[in-house]
């Protein structure tokens, strides 16, 4: 018998090396023990992923009764076979009419000729059922020693021959599910050669399975991180651990694709590591929307430069890089002078359209090292390090430069078919000069931009010390000016206007503010600044509700009057403006007939379409509108045209040289000939001598304002002499 079993052995191991198909294996199997033993029929059934018996190899047994326990299911009372399967555990029925665990099929032994059935388990490598391999005998009894032997290594050969299949049937799932995978994985041994690479990652490089069997992954890597991936991975095997972490690999075109990488050691039984699974994720389109979330977060969205943030940034950084290379840089702050024009007359594209341009102009002119940013608006900055170890040195350099930017800036552009023509104001700060921050250097140059606006437009000018006394008086007027409403430390004063007979026909209102220690603080040196920090408005409103006040008891006391207001572009933009204004007049009972308000040409540059509205508004209620100090900014006679306007006051730069000088006097000569086309009433102000009144009567001016007639004077005692009517009025 021994002889027939390493027989029975050979053949089921020369099966196995030989890759025969499992089901001939188990049949041959059967066959051969039928042959060793007499009088039993073998039956070798699998059981299925449900628990359920499945046909195996039983050479002898009646088909029709292997067709009844076809996928019978396990359980403790399922024959020898089923609750073998089910305890796990040989089950040895020495007589199946008898035993309980044939319960349920007791006559099948006397339909098929069986009284014996012995079987026994066969078990995975873990412990899972395969299957089962039994024994019938046609006459009941148990295996003698023998047998019993003989069946266990029969036992043996089945499992060898199940456990080949069942790890064969998981390779062939792994294979698949690796092939399948939709993520890039490569299989390398030790030496870093590539045993085998999904067509996931085959796709995602380019290069064919065939090609990348065999090759070395470090020539997959970027030559740059290949050395530093060479000494981790050497790391991990010694240490068996997983590596995680992103690098570069070639694809077929040698770009580098940027990838987040997972090695996994692949130990044997004996932890020696042989193999690494690499898995790969692409980061390209990860990477492409940080990069996209980082563009739209730090650029302008209209020109695609820095904005404000990534430009402080930037600042601060070369803030400290010059104090440490004891080094200059400077900070220019450029401003286009009369930028919302072009947005007013042709509209928002063609004005980001200028704007774009202006940047690759700015762009173009400076060096790789230079930023250039926009805040906002009309608004650019331009950061310049390393200019010199001598401020005086880097302050000349800057200069240039920002000449140069103006002179750029003045060349017409070209945008659909129109022709610009752009002007640009500068303001150049160099720093380091203390312990000064981004912020204040942003103030400085901001405040040389403006010297520059002062000087008449398209100009440079320098941030210098001195500058930095009148920032801080300037922040101690802003302080004592939010005060000043509350202290009621304004005063109002009106000057009167008068007809070429010299009979007052108006009385302009004019702000002074009564400081109690800085004295008479004149409108010139607080008003812009009102305008800045938006106190105009709640002082534009006392001006205005004063004025009203007076309107209406002059009119109650039967001596009516009209009365000019000044109204700041700030406050005439603010989104309620017709609305405290009609409010004002209807508190105070006044008749808007009698209010005039003075607004300046820059109202009529700056949204236009919003200025044309509102004062439409006002003026069909009766307030009537003045263009103050006329011809010194910027006049479209189509906006004249289009405006509710009744008058224009020439502004006292022209009169006061119209007797010495004739342009002055051609000018003011046209001035007046084109109201008259345009029938509107021209005020002449600042007018100081008898010569400049005649002129202007003679001209065919209406009305007179200035020093001449009369000074402005306290606004409640000047309204109480016109009421006792010894202020002469028109007939
Ligand atoms: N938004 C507001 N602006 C106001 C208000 N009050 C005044 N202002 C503006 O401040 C500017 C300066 O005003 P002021 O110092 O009062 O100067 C005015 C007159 O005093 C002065 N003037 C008048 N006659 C003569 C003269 O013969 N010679 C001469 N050298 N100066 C003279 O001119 C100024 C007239 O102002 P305006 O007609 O408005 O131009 C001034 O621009 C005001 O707009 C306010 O309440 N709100």
């Amino acid at each position: 018998m021994s002889d027939a079993v390493f027989l029975l052995e050979r053949a089921v191991l020369n099966g196995l090396a030989g890759d025969a198909p499992l089901p001939e294996l188990l049949r041959r199997l059967a066959e051969d023990i039928e042959a060793i033993l007499d009088d039993v029929r073998v039956s070798i059934q699998r059981i299925d992923g449900h628990g359920k018996l499945r046909a195996g190899a039983s050479p002898s047994l009646d088909p029709d009764y292997l067709a009844l326990i076809e996928g019978e299911s396990i359980g403790p009372k399922a024959g020898s076979c089923g609750t073998a399967a089910f305890i796990r555990e040989p089950v040895v029925v020495s007589d199946v009419r008898t035993d309980p665990r044939w319960e349920n099929y007791k006559t099948l032994g006397d339909r098929f000729g069986f009284r014996a059935c012995w079987s026994f388990p066969v078990l995975g490598d873990r412990r899972e059922v395969l299957g089962t391999f039994a024994l019938y005998r046609a006459e009941p009894g148990l295996p003698d020693a023998e047998e019993q032997g003989l069946i266990a290594r029969c036992a043996e050969l089945v499992h060898l021959i199940m456990a080949r299949e069942q790890r064969q049937a998981e390779i062939d799932l792994l294979r698949r599910g690796f092939d399948r995978s939709l993520v890039p994985m490569l299989l390398i041994d030790d030496s870093g050669r590539i045993d085998l690479a999904n067509p996931a990652l085959c796709r995602l490089l380019g290069i064919a399975t065939a090609q990348l069997r065999g090759q070395s992954l470090m020539s997959l890597i970027g030559l740059v991180e290949r050395l530093e991936v060479l000494e981790e991975l050497q790391a991990i095997i010694k240490q068996n651990l997983n590596w995680h972490g992103e690098l570069a690999m070639l694809d077929a075109d040698g770009a580098a694709v940027p990838l987040d990488v997972m090695v996994t050691p692949i130990g044997n039984d004996h932890r020696d590591v042989a193999h690494f699974m690499v898995s790969l994720t692409d980061l390209r389109e990860r990477l492409r929307a940080e990069a996209e979330l980082e563009r739209l977060a730090f650029h302008d969205p209209v020109t695609g430069l820095p904005n404000r943030s990534l430009f402080e940034d930037r600042l601060s950084m070369a803030l400290a890089t010059s104090r440490r290379e004891r080094q200059h840089g400077a900070l220019l702050f450029v401003d286009l002078d009369h930028f919302k024009m072009v947005n007013d007359l042709h509209g928002h594209s063609q004005g980001d359209a200028l704007l774009v341009a202006v940047a690759d102009r700015l762009r173009l002119s400076l060096r790789e090292e230079d930023t250039v940013a926009r805040l906002g608006g009309d608004e650019f900055v331009v950061l310049c390090s390393r200019l010199g170890a001598d401020p005086l040195v880097a302050a000349r350099r800057a200069r240039m430069l920002a000449d140069k930017l103006v002179a750029e800036l003045v060349q017409p552009l070209q945008i659909r078919g129109h022709s610009h023509a752009l002007t640009a104001s500068v303001g150049i700060t160099v720093f380091p000069k203390g312990l000064e921050t981004g912020e204040d250097l942003l103030r400085e140059a901001d405040t040389a931009m403006y010297r520059a606006k002062e000087s008449g437009r398209n100009a440079v000018a320098l941030f210098d010390p001195q500058m930095q006394s009148v920032l801080r008086e300037r922040d101690a007027l802003e302080r004592d000016l939010r005060q000043a409403l509350q202290r009621r430390e304004f005063a109002l004063h009106l000057q009167p206007q008068v007809d070429q007979d010299g009979r007052v026909c108006a009385a302009e209102a004019l702000l002074r503010w009564q400081h109690p220690e800085r004295g008479n603080v004149p409108p010139l040196n607080f008003i812009r600044l009102a305008e800045e920090c938006g106190l105009i408005v709640p002082l534009g409103d006392w001006v205005l509700e004063q004025v009203c006040t007076w309107l209406a008891r002059c009119a109650t006391a039967g001596r009516p009057l009209h009365m000019a207001v000044n109204v700041s572009v700030r406050q005439f933009r603010e989104p309620n403006f017709l609305a405290r204004v009609e409010q004002i007049l209807r508190q105070s009972g006044a008749d808007p007939l009698h209010l005039t308000l003075e607004v300046t040409e820059s109202l009529l540059i700056d949204d236009a379409e919003a200025s044309v509205d509102i004062m439409s508004a006002l003026a069909k209620l009766g307030v009537r509108f003045s263009i103050d100090d006329f011809g010194i900014g910027y006049s479209s006679l189509s906006y004249l045209r289009r405006l509710p306007l009744r008058e224009i006051k020439i502004d006292k730069s022209f009169v006061q040289d119209i007797v010495d000088n004739a342009d002055d006097a051609a000018l003011v000569q046209t001035m007046l000939s084109m109201a008259k086309h345009l029938r509107l009433t021209v005020v002449a102000e600042g007018v100081e001598t008898q010569a400049q009144r005649d002129l202007l009567c003679q001209w065919g001016c209406q009305r007179l304002q200035g020093y001449l007639i009369d000074r402005p004077s306290d606004g409640a005692l000047w309204v109480e002499r016109w009421l006792a009517a010894s202020v002469a009025a028109p007939p």
